[in-house]
């Protein structure tokens, strides 16, 4: 689970697999440069929307929303590229270019994806489940990357739209306790019980209603000793 925000993520590569993990990473608020001879029309539209599509050296991407941005370099890869990134993912359609990629990457000790053999490559793209700050990964370590995608919509029937409200409000909570308990022993049995209550199932059944400060400070009050 890496914080991608405004991370420098490098895509070689822009066709359909190259689009889908842009995609992903846009969705992390990532900054991401694709270079790529060509896009697909996805991806065209999002680099005209989130950034600069250019052929020049001029490498300052125009930020335009907050849900990451895209740079589109109109060329083929050259060694050098995978310099400075945080990430890079080797998804072209050429593997010697992949090959030449994941080396420069790995040389440089920075963690790269090879899409057409990711033995070559240092992690691998699971599919990603998002409810709000809930994220779910699934992999099957690359034995059926469909199949990972049949999982999550599996996951996606069960955990519905009620885990981002249920997460906001332990989000809410935690920060409250940690901001008022400071001995740790409390901070900790506050913390559990939290974990207890039945708002999940509030969320749920519609009878959920925020709680106000006051309410708040009443449960810490009332759940502080054992
Ligand atoms: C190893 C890995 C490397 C990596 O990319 O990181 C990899 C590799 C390869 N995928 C191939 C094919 C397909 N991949 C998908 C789909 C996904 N592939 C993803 C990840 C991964 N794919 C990594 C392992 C993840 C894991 O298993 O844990 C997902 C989960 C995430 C994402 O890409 O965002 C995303 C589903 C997301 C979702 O649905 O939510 C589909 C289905 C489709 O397109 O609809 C097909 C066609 C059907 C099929 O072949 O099964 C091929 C064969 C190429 C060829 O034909 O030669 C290779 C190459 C090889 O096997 O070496
Ligand atoms: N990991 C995965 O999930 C999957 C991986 N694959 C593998 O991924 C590869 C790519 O698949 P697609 O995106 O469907 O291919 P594609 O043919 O749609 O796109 C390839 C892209 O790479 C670009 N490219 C080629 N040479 C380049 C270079 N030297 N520098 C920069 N960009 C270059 C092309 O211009 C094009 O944009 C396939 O060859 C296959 O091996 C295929 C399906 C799924």
């Amino acid at each position: 689970m890496l914080d991608c925000e405004g991370q420098r993520c490098v895509v070689i590569g822009g066709g359909i697999v190259a689009e889908r993990k842009v995609l992903g990473l846009l969705e992390t608020s990532a900054e991401v440069t694709v270079i790529s001879p060509d896009l697909t029309p996805r991806l065209s539209e999002l680099a005209e929307k989130l950034g600069t599509g250019y052929s020049g050296e001029n490498d300052e991407p125009i930020e335009l929303t907050k849900q990451g941005r895209l740079t589109w370099l109109t060329r083929c890869y050259v060694p050098g590229d995978a310099r400075g990134a945080f990430l890079v993912y080797a998804a072209s359609n050429d593997r010697a270019v992949n090959e030449a990629v994941a080396h420069e990457a790995r040389s440089l000790g920075i963690p790269v994806n090879v899409v057409s053999h990711a033995e070559a490559g240092s992690f691998i793209t699971p599919g990603v489940l998002r409810r709000g700050r809930l994220t779910v990964a699934i992999s099957t370590s690359g034995a059926g990357p469909s199949a990972a995608g049949q999982i999550k919509s599996l996951l996606e029937e069960v955990l519905g739209a009620e885990y981002e409200l249920y997460l906001e409000f332990l989000h809410k909570m935690r920060t409250e306790i940690k901001l008022r308990e400071a001995a740790s022993e409390v901070r900790g049995r506050l913390l559990s019980k939290l974990g207890t209550l039945d708002v999940l199932n509030e969320i749920r059944q519609g009878t959920f209603t925020e709680w106000t400060p006051e309410f708040i400070d009443g449960w810490i009050a009332a759940n502080r000793e054992r």
